[in-house]
């Protein structure tokens, strides 16, 4: 039997972890031929995960790191690699399916690398198609990468796509759970901590995108991607607040039907569905018991308390650029949250300062142009913080 090769990229976080489970219960390395794990921090992670699935290589983001992995690996057939290169040349190495589960923009040229292989690119970092959403899809079109979304309401409006004709495609319906302080006043946010901030009501996800959701800055990276993954405007997409997170998104057609996509808070499902795509096979995760569950809630939602939808709008109407200074801007805006130097509510001010202070109308002509802009976005938001 031919092994399928499989890469995953942010291998020990939230996604990461949750695909080698998949890959486990799937019959792990008697199944397939692991190419590339990586990670950055979690060495030890890393490390067991490459030994159990006897991957080919294992980098970690951190060169400071190259020696603990060495050592962690010592006496197994995996490579140990480290720093930036390292990252895009396992990237690089032929694989049938790449997981892209690094988080932030970090992830966004080991992406593209990964991109330019053929084969199926599962996509959980959303920053990539944010920050360089059209040149990432021409270089899937040129690669004939078959792109797949992991994020799960991207994959649900995938999902409800199937067997449709996408010029009959009226509208999608983005759900939100509205994070932890879908229930706060604009006041009660003020003083919000990044612990209250990373307490997702719903779904355990990697620190990041937990604050993302309750600012809810994800829903508005979830715009733009879907914008990109859809080839939607900006008309077209509609967010709708849905604290239960078991309808994953709609999608609205010219006849007036809709369809929607449920299932368990768990991102074992939208993963498992790009990993097996296009089969369904069982997948370890909990049934929806409707008469438990008794109400779907559905609400608008309120840019007045959640100003990122708005700065989403406006960069859905001026382009590539303005993603990658939205993202870096809101990227660097939570290392200040992080750090206890910027408030809940004025991450979004300096990003929407940043959006006002950087010329970036456009979409990028290559990687480069998008990795200045996010430079530039980012020292622009550290002069303000500091
Ligand atoms: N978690 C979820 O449920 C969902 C996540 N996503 C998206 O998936 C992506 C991953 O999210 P999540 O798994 O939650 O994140 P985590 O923080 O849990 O994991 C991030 C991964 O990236 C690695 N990493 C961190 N910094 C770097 C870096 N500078 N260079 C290379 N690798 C790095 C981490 O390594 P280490 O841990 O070893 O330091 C880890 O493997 C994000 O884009 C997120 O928006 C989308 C939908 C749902
Ligand atoms: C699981 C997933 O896809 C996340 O993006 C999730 O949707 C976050 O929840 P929010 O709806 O609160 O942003
Ligand atoms: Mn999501």
């Amino acid at each position: 039997m031919v092994k399928r090769r499989i890469s995953v990229l942010g291998a020990t976080g939230s996604i990461g972890t949750s695909t080698l489970d998949l890959l486990d219960r799937a019959g792990g390395a008697e199944r397939f031929e692991v190419v590339a794990l990586t990670g950055a921090r979690n060495i030890a992670g890393l490390a067991q995960a490459a030994r159990r699935l006897r991957a080919k290589v294992a980098v970690t983001a951190d060169p400071a790191r190259l020696g603990d992995l060495r050592d962690a690996l010592a006496g197994s057939d995996v490579r140990a690699e480290a720093g930036p290169e390292a990252l895009l040349d396992a990237a690089a190495e032929p694989a049938d399916w790449t997981m892209s589960a690094i988080v932030g923009a970090a992830g966004l040229a080991p992406t593209m690398r990964a991109a330019a292989n053929g084969g199926t690119l599962a996509l959980a970092n959303k920053e990539s198609l944010v920050c360089a959403g059209r040149l990432l899809l021409d270089e899937c079109a040129r690669a004939r990468t078959t792109l797949l979304p992991a994020d799960s309401e991207h994959s649900a409006i995938f999902q409800c796509l199937r067997g449709e004709r996408l010029a009959e495609v009226e509208r999608v319906i983005i759900t939100a759970s509205g994070g932890p302080f879908r229930d706060f006043t604009r006041d009660q946010m003020q003083d919000v901590t990044p612990e209250e901030a990373m307490a997702h009501p719903n779904w355990d996800m990697g620190a990041a995108i937990s604050i993302d959701s309750a600012s809810m800055f994800n829903k508005a990276l979830e715009l733009i991607e879907a914008k990109y993954l859809f080839d939607l405007q900006a008309h077209q997409i509609e967010v709708l607040v849905h604290r239960q997170s078991i309808v994953h998104s709609m999608v609205g057609f010219t006849d007036g039907s809709i369809m929607a996509q449920m299932g368990p808070p768990d991102m074992r499902g939208a993963i498992g569905y790009a990993l097996n795509y296009p089969d369904r096979p069982d997948l370890p995760v909990e049934r929806v018991d409707f008469a438990k569950l008794a109400t779907l809630d559905f609400a608008a939602p309120d840019p007045d308390r959640f100003p990122a939808l708005r700065l989403a709008e406006r960069v859905l109407a001026a382009g590539g650029l303005a993603g990658t200074v939205l993202n870096a801007a809101k990227e660097e805006a939570m290392h200040g949250f992080l750090a206890r130097r910027v408030g809940f509510l004025s991450m979004a001010d300096l990003v929407e300062g940043a959006l006002d202070a950087l010329p970036c109308e456009g979409e990028p002509g290559d990687l480069s142009s998008v990795l200045e802009m996010d430079a530039a976005a980012r020292s622009h938001v550290r002069e303000q913080i500091s």
